[in-house]
């Protein structure tokens, strides 16, 4: 099968730095799976969504959307791509225009993309605040008057009533507190399940990657040093580096 998303060899410089902060990344995300992301922060794991998105371009090597090279400049595939492809970002706070309405927030694709108009977008806003877990009258309220974790749905809401095939996810549960955090994960879940719904997603949290991602690529300092099915990597790690985030990972006293 093709992979949806697809790096080969990338690498890629901040403007007006010689080193790579990411260099040689090779990984392809097969429809349907899950990969996640993980590795001390500064190791690169953001700057690798945005070139998934299209937001950075790789210095050398190349990002492949649906078997074709991502070319931002390239309008017709954009649109295919931003229609196929989104992504849901860590702060539910920040991330949500706070002077509109939720309807008005979780519509913005269908508009953008030009699939819906404001009139017309009503029935699936709706849908997709349903799929969240939020109740239909939430379009007609704003941001302020939600907790974090169900301004973090108002954000998945957003990022899937356009039926992407592909989220992804930077840091999506770690600004919200431990119970909350475990709903949205279930959520995230049952996208998965219900619409075959492709994740990619950064994440600090061990336990989140485990309980969402089929594989798993570690990153340090710019390089994948391990990458596989994510039992295997976080199970019974092959790099000191994985083992070393592993065995990080606070543990209750016996
Ligand atoms: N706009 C920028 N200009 C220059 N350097 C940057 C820029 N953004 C990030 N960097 C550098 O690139 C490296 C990788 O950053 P990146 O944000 O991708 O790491 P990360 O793994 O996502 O970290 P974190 O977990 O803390 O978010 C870091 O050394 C960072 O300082």
């Amino acid at each position: 099968m093709t992979p949806v998303l697809e790096l080969n060899s990338a690498s890629f410089a901040y403007r007006g730095q010689t080193a790579p902060v990411v260099e040689d990344i090779s990984f392809a995300v097969e429809p349907g799976h899950s990969l996640a992301l993980v590795g001390e922060s500064g190791a690169g794991k953001t700057t690798l969504l945005r070139l998934l998105l299209g937001l950075a371009r790789a210095t050398s090597g190349t990002v492949r959307f649906d078997g074709d090279e991502l070319k931002p400049r390239d309008r017709e595939q954009m649109r295919r791509f931003r229609r196929s492809v989104q992504c849901v970002f860590q702060d539910p706070y920040s991330s949500l225009d706070p002077r509109r309405r939720v309807g008005s927030i979780v519509s913005a694709p269908l508009r953008s993309l030009g699939i819906d108009s404001r009139s017309t977008a009503g029935p699936k806003v709706t849908d997709a605040l349903e799929r969240v877990g939020l109740p239909a009258d939430a379009a007609e309220r704003y941001p302020h008057e939600f907790s974090g974790g169900q301004r973090q749905r108002i954000a998945i809401a957003r990022a899937t009533v356009c039926d992407p095939r592909v989220l992804l996810a930077d840091e999506p549960v770690s600004a919200l507190d431990v119970t909350t955090r475990v709903k949205v994960v279930d959520l995230l879940h049952e996208l998965k399940q219900k619409q075959g719904l492709t994740l990619v997603m950064v994440s600090h949290d061990l336990s989140v990657v485990a309980s969402l991602c089929e594989r798993t690529a570690v990153l340090e300092r710019g390089r994948i040093v391990e990458q596989g099915e994510t039992g295997q990597v976080l199970g019974a790690p092959a790099h000191p580096y994985t083992r070393r985030l592993v065995e990080s990972v606070p543990r209750l006293p016996a």
